[in-house]
């Protein structure tokens, strides 16, 4: 990557090049004697091939593009000059120190500069970056990162909160706790009123 790289695909490192489905599939299979269970007892025969299988839909965001996500952009708006909230986007993503989910919502506001952007076209921002190892603050950075340059808005505002099984399943032991992550740019980072704004229909709703 050189320094012409656009920030969202430095965040966003593939591997060189991937095993093949059988090496994957082998893997798995040294993975459940691990576990302790014999991966030649009938019921996990195709266990291995349905794992690499979910692999590849667990990790699909390594195929997507952000920037072309955001490339569509709507100039006629009606003179809107609001910011655009959307609230709620669930998630899945896998914690990048033990390959465990974390499930969550993402909250993601921007204040148009003209041109808007498709509400799926967010969506799918998000699942494009979670569906990869992740840690929860640099998939909260790359989501309001990629927007900022994808269509140089006034702001933008991205909170997330997450579950991480990590914690509850293993480990700490603790379930129920809720990470939350934010990034604010622009107006959302030099005007208190406008974070606030956003905060309160993020939290009001609770
Ligand atoms: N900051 C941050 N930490 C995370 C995230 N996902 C998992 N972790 C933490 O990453 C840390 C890894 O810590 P290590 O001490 O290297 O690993 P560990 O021995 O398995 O740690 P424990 O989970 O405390 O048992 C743990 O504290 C996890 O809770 C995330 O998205 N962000
Ligand atoms: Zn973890």
């Amino acid at each position: 990557m050189d320094a012409k790289t656009p920030p969202q695909l430095k965040y966003a490192p593939r591997a060189a090049e991937r095993p093949s489905a059988a090496e994957a599939e082998a893997a798995v299979r040294t993975l459940i004697a691990y576990a302790g269970d014999d991966p030649d007892r009938e019921g996990l025969l195709e266990t291995p091939a349905r794992v690499a299988k979910a692999y590849r839909e667990f990790y699909s965001g390594y195929e997507e593009d952000p920037a072309a996500i955001l490339d569509r952009v709507f100039d006629e708006a009606g003179g809107y000059d609001d910011f655009v909230l959307l609230r709620d986007i669930p998630f899945h993503s896998h914690c990048e120190h033990h390959m465990v989910p974390f499930i969550g919502k993402a909250h993601i506001a921007y204040l148009p500069n003209g041109g808007v952007v498709g509400l799926s076209k967010l969506a799918r921002l998000v699942d494009a970056y979670a569906r990869r190892l992740q840690m929860q603050e640099r998939l909260t950075q790359q989501i309001a990162d990629a927007i900022e340059i994808g269509l140089a808005p006034h702001g933008v505002a991205v909170l997330i909160e997450a579950e991480h099984h990590c914690v509850s399943m293993r480990g700490a032991r603790k379930s129920g706790v809720s990470t939350v992550t934010t990034s604010f740019k622009g107006v959302f980072k030099t005007d208190p009123a406008e974070r606030a704004r956003f905060l309160q229909l993020v939290e009001g709703r609770r």
